[in-house]
């Protein structure tokens, strides 16, 4: 499944490509404010920190939400106090797009994380060009040394990396990057399973000073707690925040 998600993606930035072409896109995303430092946003503090997801779909929970106005909701999501926005951009399974992150990034002034199956550095500009702060980098996915590249390539451009890492070897493959800020993904993108223990289990092998973000099926109060226990720095939330109040749901994760 993985593979099928990074080929639709790459392909569907090809299209993209036809009409925007690279320089454009470039000259775009130089053109834009400087991105904001998401690090110091993510800063470990008394509480959680969250990065709150606008997710309509996804290939193994199906349709979520219809969110016809991901700005409103990521509005609600500051007002409620999450410390990043995620927009899906993934069209095909996830039901996002760039409009939708331009759309949010318009709403809010904290960071905006680009959530999307990147495999190439076209991608990424595009993620700047719609005023995105942060890119995933799927560990699982990338080969070392396209990996190093895009990471690179990312912080050329002042953006911040999340390096979304699903087992202690690609712990170890971020932490090697030099990666600031690492998640720890429970639901492995292959076969769609969850490991709520996962964090737990690697949590020790990620620096000092590096972030930890604990991803994935976060429902309710108790995986916050348990996950704090394990030392995550912040959770990235999605279902629970578009299947629910997100204000009240926010708050009850940062009362943890
Ligand atoms: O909706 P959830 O279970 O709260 O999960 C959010 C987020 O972790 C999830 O959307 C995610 C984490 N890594 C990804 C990589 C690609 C697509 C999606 C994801």
């Amino acid at each position: 499944m993985l593979a099928e998600l990074f080929q639709g993606s790459l392909e569907d930035a090809k299209s993209r490509r036809q009409i925007r072409p690279y320089s454009a896109v470039e000259a775009e995303a130089l053109a834009r404010p400087a991105a904001l430092d998401a690090l110091e946003h993510l800063t470990p503090a008394d509480r959680i920190r969250v990065i709150a997801e606008v997710k309509r779909a996804s290939p193994s929970r199906g349709d979520l939400a219809e969110i016809a106005e991901p700005h409103a909701l990521a509005s609600q999501y500051e007002s409620g106090g999450a410390s990043v926005v995620s927009v899906l951009t993934e069209e095909r399974r996830f039901k996002g797009s760039l409009d939708d992150l331009e759309a949010v990034r318009k709403a809010v002034s904290i960071p905006v994380l680009r959530k999307e199956f990147i495999g190439e550095e076209y991608q990424i500009l595009e993620a700047r060009a719609a005023g995105a702060d942060l890119v995933l980098l799927i560990v699982a996915a990338l080969p070392q040394e396209t990996l190093e590249r895009l990471y690179a390539f990312t912080l050329e451009l002042g953006m911040t990396p999340l390096v979304e890492a699903h087992s202690a070897d690609e712990v170890a493959r971020s932490v090697d990057l030099g990666s600031q800020l690492i998640g720890v993904n429970a639901r492995d993108l292959s076969t769609f399973e969850l490991d709520r223990e996962l964090f737990g289990r690697v949590a020790d092998q990620i620096p000092a000073g590096v972030i930890r973000v604990a991803e994935s099926a976060v429902l309710g109060i108790d995986d916050v707690q348990r996950y704090r226990e394990a030392g995550a720095d912040a959770i990235l939330v999605g279902e629970a925040l578009v299947t629910n109040d997100p204000i009240a749901t926010l708050a009850s994760f940062l009362s943890v």
